[in-house]
């Protein structure tokens, strides 16, 4: 049975919601659901833009097939080649034999890559191209790196629609919605959605930020990205948002804790400097166990806030496994323009401190603030005063920021 969504004259979703899959690209869980989005353009040709992941292939047929009637589907558009979104490609062409597909040097590559086959029936597009489909002018912008090489945005000029592919994507199944004054956006998606970009496309800034320039110099009413809401109002609140994960500032004053304790210790040295900052004003802090929280959430919180406290145990000489994980992680998105304090706990050999420093120290514009607190074994009366001055350097540095 179909389930399609009309846009706006001409323009439908055609896509599906998955809740079954438990890992995105199966690193990170989501409980929340994914949708993938396809849109197909019905004008005097008829163009698909871009298919979905193979769990909902079969949801996009029965899409199309019911859309078209018994018009061919003359064009296929790819923005993306990542099998969330590219997986169906080779149904939608077993169907529709005398398809055209229109990509980038790239996206054909990347297609043969992936073991489709690729003959005269291709049309190879350049930065900036326009094709028209009878009303409907598309027009072909290259975003390298937004997600892969090979990613490019779509901009239809008639209706000023822009299909972003990766781009203001976001984690969670639509469930009936499609459009994000259907949903309330800041409760349900914001932070499904900052997971999305800081740990799907949190690395490439530089190349989102030349995305938002381009995107700047085009009269936008639409966002059809390939993951989530469509954006039809409000358009700039969002566009506001990647602006600032991409360009790593923080969107909040607050503190993200992240501790790795195997018996307590280190865990009540955390619960200590989170009351003492609440109690000298600062109460925006989210507190998490390294090992009981998958990473992609500590990194998009990381994105969150502009203070991030790192509590770890020594382990075999090393950080903590999952306090060290997190740190990788967060260098792995490139995140940048962070203040940071380390506390740090061991009993013979207490290294987890030094080499935290170290790591951070390799990531760009990190601040560390001096007055490392060391833990032997336990909190003792001796701490006391080193938590305190590292509550109060995280309140101070706040003040300049
Ligand atoms: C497997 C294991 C390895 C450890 N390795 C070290 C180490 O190399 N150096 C050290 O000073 N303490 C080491 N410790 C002690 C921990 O750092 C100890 O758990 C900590 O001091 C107490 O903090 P916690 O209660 O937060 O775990 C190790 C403990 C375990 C269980």
């Amino acid at each position: 049975m179909y389930n399609i969504r009309e846009i706006t004259k001409d323009l439908y979703w055609v896509g599906g919601n998955d809740r079954k899959t438990s890992l995105f690209e199966n690193i990170h869980p989501i409980p929340e659901g994914v949708s993938y989005n396809s849109y197909l353009l019905l004008d005097k040709k008829t163009v698909l833009l871009d298919t979905v992941d193979w769990s909902v292939c079969n949801n996009l047929i029965k899409n199309i097939e019911y859309l078209l009637e018994e018009r061919p589907l003359d064009y296929l558009v790819i923005n993306h080649m990542e099998p969330d979104h590219a997986a169906s490609i080779g149904e939608v062409v077993a169907r529709y034999p005398n398809i055209k597909i229109i990509g980038n040097k790239k996206t054909f590559d990347f297609m043969k890559q992936f073991g489709y086959e690729v003959n005269e029936n291709i049309i190879e597009v350049k930065d900036g191209d326009t094709i028209s489909f009878g009303e409907h002018e598309l027009s072909f912008i290259f975003a390298p790196m937004v997600h892969w090489p090979e990613t490019m945005a779509t901009f239809d000029t008639t209706n000023g629609v822009l299909f972003s592919a990766d781009a203001f994507g976001t984690f969670g199944a639509l469930n009936g919605r499609l459009f994000n004054d259907e949903v309330d956006f800041e409760r349900e998606f914001l932070e499904p959605a900052r997971r999305y970009y800081s740990n799907i496309v949190g690395k490439y800034g530089p190349q989102v930020q030349n995305l938002l320039k381009k995107a700047k110099k085009l009269d936008i009413k639409y966002i059809c990205p390939l993951h989530g809401p469509v954006w039809r109002t409000n358009i700039d609140y969002f566009i506001d948002k990647y602006d600032k994960w991409s360009s790593y500032e923080p969107e909040e004053k607050g503190v993200l804790i992240v501790y790795g304790s195997m018996y307590g210790n280190t865990e009540a040295a955390a619960e200590d400097i989170a009351r003492r900052l609440v109690e000298k004003g600062m109460s925006n802090i989210s507190l998490y166990d390294a090992s009981r929280t998958h990473v992609s959430y500590l990194v998009s919180d990381a994105f969150k806030y502009s203070h991030i406290i790192l509590a770890s145990s020594t382990y075999n000489l090393n950080i903590y496994t999952p306090v060290e994980n997190f740190i990788k992680d967060m260098k792995h998105a490139n995140l940048q323009k962070r203040t940071l304090g380390i506390i740090y706990n061991g009993t013979w050999a207490p290294r987890a401190g030094k080499l935290m420093v170290d790591a951070v120290s390799e990531m760009k514009e990190m601040n560390i603030l001096e007055g490392h607190v060391q833990i032997d074994s336990s909190m003792k009366e001796e701490n006391i005063s080193q938590m305190e001055s590292l509550a109060d350097s995280i309140i101070e540095s706040m003040k300049s920021n």
